[in-house]
């Protein structure tokens, strides 16, 4: 596609002049006039053809989707004996998914008529633009063998010329189809880099802002995309090394979504929020809600999302990655595994119970030292026990907790709760016996 169209506007410049030479102006004015009249009728058949390839990927996207999700979820399908409502419901995607093929197969098939009907008559029109001059008596004074020359030399000139444009215009199939996956790899590509460039506007190198400090939240409101009531408004708070925070609140309240808001996945509604470190080691950390395991060896999950080990030190990370799998309670994952680097062939979703994935992340956690760690109930499948080893190890590592939950076990591992209390509203209170209420964030830390 690309040396067609690099090529054409060589030939049909060469070609337009020969044929000006051998038709004169009526010539390349009829062709190029055709022309026009092609490319107008393409646009107007290419239009719809986009917009339906654009769907059309969205509901195959959607089609795979549900096949992952049934082959990720089965077991828990299988417990509500859920067969026959998923095949219905796959069905359904499918359905839809084949009606827009055969929706874009009936506007593909008018856009190739067109193109065809343009390639046929182009074939005409090197004869009319030649019998006109023949007929109208400009070359009546040439003899019969003259004329056919003159003929042939004019049509082989002018079939070039519309073969050039033809050519242009059958590329608008293909295009019609670049164009309908460039639309939507161009969304995908907006949204990611708009991603980007919310998360990287600052530069912990910078040293613009104090180095004790993760997060500085000045009369934040926010809410979730699909609502209009504020979950939470006007709230100031900074989140400072050594200050363990605990943010605690009824279902739906909005803990999670403070992360995502603090995580820039979410945009506030008003005021500021600056997150003043960077993600991941000596940075920090956060462990979502539904814990995430990657693909690949023991080594790997551990030293997620890290690519190689770290600090690079042989033996010597392995007997950290030993050590901090027995304090998360999973070291008997190595016997199960082989090792830390024996290749596994299951889904690790499907081996571990919710507790053991909770437990590897921590494991996780405790390698990659952050100095902030955000926990999104990331102790809810485990005992009161568990929790509290696993909040001991965290803080003689020196972590700087922030962590979001139900249970009031957790509070002892805290110094000051924030509230959610629905409706915007909310409270902060130090805890440790101190239960007195604190509205300016420079009270509390
Ligand atoms: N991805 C999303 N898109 C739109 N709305 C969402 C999304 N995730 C959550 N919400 C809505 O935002 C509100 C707050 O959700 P959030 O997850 O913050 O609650 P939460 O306080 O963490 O609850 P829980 O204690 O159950 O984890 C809820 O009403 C929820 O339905």
């Amino acid at each position: 596609m690309a040396s067609r169209l690099i090529v054409s506007p060589f030939t049909l410049a060469y070609y337009t002049y020969h044929c000006f030479y051998s038709t004169g102006w009526m010539g390349p004015v009829s062709i190029f006039g055709y022309f026009v009249v092609g490319t107008i009728a393409n646009k107007i058949l290419m239009g719809p053809i986009v917009a339906t390839l654009f769907e059309q990927e969205k509901l195959e996207g959607d089609f795979r989707f549900k096949h992952m999700q049934i082959r990720v979820n089965a077991e828990s399908a299988a417990f509500y004996r859920a067969g026959k409502v998923e095949h219905m419901r796959t069905n359904r995607r499918l359905q839809a998914l084949l009606e827009t093929q055969k929706s874009l197969i009936n506007k593909e098939l008018w856009l190739y008529i067109g193109v065809n009907t343009f390639d046929y008559l182009g074939g005409f029109l090197s004869y009319l633009i030649i019998a006109i001059p023949i007929f109208t008596g400009v070359y009546d004074g040439l003899t019969p063998g003259e004329l056919s020359a003159l003929i042939s030399k004019n049509a082989f000139v002018c079939i070039y010329l519309i073969n050039g444009f033809t050519q242009l215009i059958d590329l608008s199939t293909t295009l019609s189809d670049v164009a309908g996956y460039t639309h939507r790899i161009g969304e995908l590509r907006e949204v990611m880099d708009d991603i980007l460039r919310k998360q990287c506007d600052y530069d912990p190198a910078s040293g613009e802002s104090p180095l004790d400090t993760a997060f500085i939240l000045e009369h934040l409101s926010y809410k979730s995309p699909y609502s209009d009531e504020l979950l939470v408004e006007d709230l100031s708070l900074k989140i400072s090394q050594g200050t363990h925070l605990l943010v605690v609140g009824n279902t739906g309240t909005g803990k999670t979504s403070l992360l995502r808001v603090l995580n820039r996945l979410w945009e506030a509604q008003s005021g500021f929020v600056q997150m003043t470190t960077c993600f991941g080691p000596r940075g920090t950390l956060f462990l979502p809600q539904k814990p995430y395991l990657t693909d690949g060896t023991l080594r790997e999950q551990v030293i997620y999302p890290l690519k190689d080990i770290y600090p690079v030190s042989g033996s010597v990370d392995d007997d950290r990655i030993v050590q901090f799998l027995e304090l998360a309670g999973v070291s008997s994952l190595l016997k199960r595994t082989g090792g830390l680097d024996e290749k596994v062939d299951w889904n690790w979703y499907d081996v571990l119970s919710p507790g053991e994935m909770q437990r590897l992340s921590f494991a996780r956690l405790f390698y990659l030292q952050p100095k902030y760690a955000v926990l999104d109930e990331a102790t809810s499948a485990l005992a009161e026990e568990a929790e509290a080893q696993l909040y001991r190890t965290c803080k003689q590592l020196g972590m700087t907790m922030v962590s979001l939950g139900h249970r009031s076990s957790l509070e002892k591992y805290h110094d000051v709760q924030l509230k959610l209390c629905g409706g915007g509203r909310w409270e902060l209170t130090k805890l440790k016996g101190n239960s007195r209420n604190l509205s300016h964030m420079e009270e509390t830390m």
